[in-house]
């Protein structure tokens, strides 16, 4: 392929839409919309929000007087997958009708992703793509079994930001990803926490089903007892709500924004400065046992995600976790660039993009079979 290479990104959350063109590595146009809360309100499931997106795209692009015309690709952060191997995937027949109909039985905005890279490169052309989306799961054998027969480990967690910021860091070493064997962390809204040896993602936790360190809006892992009387006493539904949306600071403090909660805790609320530092010390109990499953053979304990934009955070983070590994710090995210990068990826032929089978990767225990 000659020219520039004409990549178009979405990445649609639960509270916002970003947008961000690109020109081989150049990012010419980005934007970030804000929805209200009360008109997403406005929809029962989430495909349902397709066309609002859609036009508060287009409006978007018409506002800047930017043309999709000669789009090489578009890609859309995907989700509503049955777990699947990290890479680069075509939008086919079979990824959209699992991402509309949320095929994992987890609604999450992501799943929007496919839908709008289909919808406009059936009106513009190019090629609609999906990068490492949240359903990536190259979990280890062994690190699929439970102490409860036929219930086995899944994950689910921000593989976008997790691999692009493993890419980034064994290329900064001179190193390819396939060579390394990192922990990353993306401390943002919700908190990932993996294991990455030789360019798959071994182990982490499922941070939509409760695992993991608890985060502005999740309780994080808690005894299956304490999870029952909760529910005994709350609901059924109300306890799955603290898995991702009533957990952590809001359950708490009812706050979500990090900044306030340090900001409260600086003031001198002592509430607040426990649950700031317990969330950190469940961070660092989280990357001392990946570091075991990594045989202690680490290349780098490397963070990502809006929290680490505080000093303190990583600073606590290092005072815990620097003798396992150097601790680098990468606050924010490269999620448009990590979609355009996979997308690049495939246009310049360096990787093959890849086809949704639209089975799981994890077919379950044989049990002596
Ligand atoms: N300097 C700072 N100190 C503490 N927290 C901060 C700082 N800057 C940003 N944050 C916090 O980062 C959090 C948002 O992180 P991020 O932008 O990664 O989340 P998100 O994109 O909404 O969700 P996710 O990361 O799960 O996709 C907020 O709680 C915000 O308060
Ligand atoms: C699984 C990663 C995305 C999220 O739950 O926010």
């Amino acid at each position: 392929m000659g020219g520039t290479m004409k990549i178009f990104t979405i990445n649609p959350g639960s509270t916002s839409t970003k947008i961000a063109l690109f020109e081989d590595e150049t990012c010419v146009f980005s934007k970030n919309v804000s929805h209200e809360a009360e008109k997403l309100a406005e929809y029962e499931g989430i495909s349902d929000q397709l066309p609002y997106r859609m036009e508060t795209i287009r409006t978007l692009l018409a506002q800047a007087g930017i043309s999709l015309e000669g789009v090489d690709a578009v890609v859309g952060r995907g989700g509503g997958l049955l777990p699947l191997e990290g890479g680069t995937y075509k939008v086919d027949e079979v990824l959209l009708d699992h991402a509309v109909r949320g095929a994992n039985g987890v609604q999450h905005p992501a799943q929007l992703g496919p839908q709008l890279a289909h919808a406009f490169c059936s009106q513009y052309g190019g090629q609609a793509f999906v990068v490492n989306p949240p359903d990536v799961d190259e979990l280890q054998e062994i690190a699929r079994m439970t102490g409860i027969r036929g219930v086995d480990r899944r994950v689910h967690l921000h593989a976008l930001n997790l691999k692009e910021t493993a890419i980034r860091h064994a290329a900064s070493m001179g190193r390819a990803y396939e060579e390394c064997r990192f922990i990353v962390c993306h401390i943002g809204g919700g908190i990932s926490v993996s294991a990455h040896k030789n360019g798959r993602m071994i182990d982490g936790y499922d941070i939509v089903g409760g695992e993991g360190p608890m985060a502005p809006t999740r309780c994080g892992s808690v005894a299956v007892s304490d999870i029952l009387r909760y529910a005994e006493e709350h609901g059924v539904a109300e306890t799955k709500k603290l898995c991702t949306k009533t957990g952590g600071f809001v359950s708490h403090l009812g706050i979500s924004d990090a900044i306030e909660l340090t900001g409260r805790a600086k003031a001198g609320d002592r509430y607040a400065g426990m649950v700031w530092d317990a969330m950190i010390y469940q961070i660092n109990k989280c990357i001392g046992s990946m570091a075991c499953v990594l045989g202690g053979r680490v290349d780098g304990i490397l963070l990502g995600g809006g929290m680490v934009h505080s000093e303190d955070l990583v600073q606590k983070i290092r005072e815990s976790c620097q003798w396992i590994a150097p601790v680098s710090a990468y606050p924010g995210e490269f999620e448009m660039e990590a979609m355009a990068a996979g997308a690049r990826r495939v246009l310049s032929g360096a990787e093959a993009a890849k086809t949704y089978s639209g089975i799981s990767v994890w077919g379950g225990f044989t049990y002596g079979g």
